[in-house]
């Protein structure tokens, strides 16, 4: 579903390698949590995904596509395949919840009849519907971290992607988040997870992928957390 092939990124400016040489092979339907310290990469190996950047050399193919040779429509048309939720959730601040949810479906061009019932079964899927009124500046971050979730799979994409979903929230919200991920992943979509949380991954014994200064140096199918 997303295979990253010898994959190297420099930052130019700064002359980083944020990734050097990282070759792995994410199947549909698996789920992936991407560790490592701050600095190792991960972020860069989301966005390569995304294509909000390119490799300075490899190439990056999601769903048998090499996305260097997407341009322009079909660059937009590839990111709807993707569910992306931040780390700082980026909600539009003066819409409320499920004005941020029909934002998405009408560009995803979906027949406004639906979009009420859309919204409601994402918002419950997140356990938030009574908060659909509600404007971001009026959640916690918990809450505002669910919508951001809703957002990222209102329009079904069949990949998630998450930059460290749980990083501003207390040990039980990051449970309960988990759980709509390992919901999503039950539905059928392949999800990678970047974080940083030993609680996270040994909460959900799946395929573990250490990142360590740009270099893929642990891969382990239902992996212990180790840096
Ligand atoms: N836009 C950029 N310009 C220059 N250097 C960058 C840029 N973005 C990231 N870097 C550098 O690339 C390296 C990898 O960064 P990246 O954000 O991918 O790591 P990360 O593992 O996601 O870290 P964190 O867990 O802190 O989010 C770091 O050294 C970082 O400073």
């Amino acid at each position: 579903m997303i295979h990253f092939h010898r994959v190297s990124v420099e930052y130019p400016r700064t002359k980083t390698m944020a990734l050097y040489n990282v070759n792995l092979e994410v199947k549909k339907g698996e789920f992936v949590f991407l560790v490592g310290h701050s600095g190792a990469g991960k972020s860069t190996l989301l966005g390569l995904a995304l294509k909000r950047l390119e490799p300075t050399s490899g190439a990056v193919y999601v769903a048998g596509q090499n996305l260097a040779n997407l341009r322009g429509n079909r660059v937009a048309l590839h990111r709807r395949n993707i569910g992306m939720v931040f780390q700082d959730h980026r909600l539009l601040a003066d819409l409320t919840v499920e004005e941020n949810l029909a934002f998405i479906l009408r560009v995803l061009g979906v027949d406004p009849r639906e979009w009420k019932k859309r919204i409601v079964r994402v918002l419950r899927t997140v356990g938030i519907v009574h908060k659909r009124r509600a404007y971001p500046y009026q959640l916690s971050v918990g809450e505002a971290q669910r919508v951001a979730i809703a957002r990222a799979i209102i329009g079904r994409p069949p990949i998630v992607l998450a930059d460290e979903p749980t990083g501003n929230l207390d040990p039980e919200n990051a449970v309960q988040v988990l759980e709509i991920f390992k919901a999503i992943h039950a539905s059928g979509a392949t999800v990678i997870i970047a974080t940083h949380s030993r609680e996270l991954v040994e909460a959900y014994p799946q395929r573990v992928v250490v990142l360590r200064s740009g270099q893929l140096v642990r891969d382990e199918k239902t992996g212990t957390y180790a840096l």
